[in-house]
């Protein structure tokens, strides 16, 4: 279910034609409209009071943001810091939970990314790009100072502080930027006292991005980092990361499975939906049942 973040004091108002941008998205703004319409109406029957945050994003209106920096950080991966400058919005930040996506919007296409981080009037991205992606190969092309449409944000992934002993997070690729905000705001808060185990798949040494937010990360007692390589030509050391040759399998799942408990241990998974099937299925078979796919 789609968080209710609008800015609205009562019923989501219906969007009209001409808010769909005809770029096929997923979700549509008129999916999201009825989600958060059905959403409202248990609220009512339930008499539960409906809370509104002021929030710079909307659920299906489209936010124009301005590109204040863009970087080549690794082989195939730029960051990408988007930024809100309207002033008809000036008491309003820019509220996602760790986890959530936005649909952007550039020229005639939208697709969804997740943020690694956000101020409240900004927002970074890490970016994969595909040589023959079409989206990606828009944002690899764009200057500082063009503007970004952005709307949402979506997703239902909840977490309620210190509820896990342990939370294991199996990412392949770009699928890094769902897991390591979640992280990183786990291991921020002092309260916490869930011990974190990241597993990234990466095809090559040079593809790795967030090395050194993954290192700063490391230094903290509740978090732990292993990457696989895939394509490991020579022995290499990361400070504070477990570098490790060869893909994430079914063994190298059990092995970090293996001394854990199923009833305290949340699994997240994000990579391709080939990976996130198969990773699935492995840790059911091991009897894990707190398990979060992001897609
Ligand atoms: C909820 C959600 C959040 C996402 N967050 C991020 C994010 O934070 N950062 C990010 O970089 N991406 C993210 N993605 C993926 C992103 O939305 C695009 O799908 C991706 O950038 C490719 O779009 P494209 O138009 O460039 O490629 P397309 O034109 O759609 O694809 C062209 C070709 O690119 C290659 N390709 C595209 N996607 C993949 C893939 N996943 N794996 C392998 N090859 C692929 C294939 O060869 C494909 O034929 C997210 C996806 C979802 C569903």
């Amino acid at each position: 279910m789609f968080t209710d973040n609008n800015n609205e004091d009562s019923r989501p108002v219906t969007p009209s034609q001409e808010d769909c941008c005809h770029s096929a998205c997923d979700p549509c703004i008129f999916d999201i409209h009825k989600k958060l319409l059905e959403e409202y109406e248990r609220k009512k029957k339930q008499n539960i009071k409906i809370n509104n945050r002021s929030n710079v994003l909307h659920l299906y209106e489209y936010r124009n943001f301005v590109v204040s920096g863009i970087q080549e950080i690794s082989e195939c991966y730029i960051l990408l810091v988007l930024k809100y400058n309207e002033n008809n919005y000036k008491d309003y930040s820019i509220l996602i939970d760790p986890g959530q996506y936005v649909i952007l919007h550039l020229h005639d296409a939208a697709k969804p990314y997740t943020p690694i981080s956000f101020t409240d009037d900004s927002i970074e991205f890490l970016i994969r790009i595909y040589p023959n992606g079409k989206f990606s190969q828009y944002l690899e092309s764009i200057k500082v100072g063009n503007t970004v449409r952005i709307r949402g944000p979506y997703g239902n992934f909840k977490y309620e502080s210190n509820s896990f002993q342990t939370i294991i997070m199996f990412s392949m690729g770009s699928g890094i930027t769902a897991v390591y905000p979640i992280a990183k705001s786990i291991v921020d808060n002092e309260s916490e006292e869930t011990k974190i185990h990241l597993i990234g798949g990466f095809k090559n040494i040079l593809q790795i991005p967030l090395k050194k937010e993954l290192q700063t990360l490391s230094d903290y007692w509740n978090f732990k980092c292993t990457l696989h390589i895939s394509q490991l030509q020579n022995l290499c050391s990361l400070h504070g990361i477990d570098v490790k040759s060869g893909r994430l399998n079914e063994k190298s799942i059990f092995e970090i499975l293996q001394d854990k408990i199923a009833s305290t241990t949340l699994i997240l998974i994000c990579g391709s939906s080939h990976f996130n099937k198969s990773v699935a299925q492995w840790v059911k078979c091991m009897n894990y049942i707190h398990i979060h796919v992001f897609e």
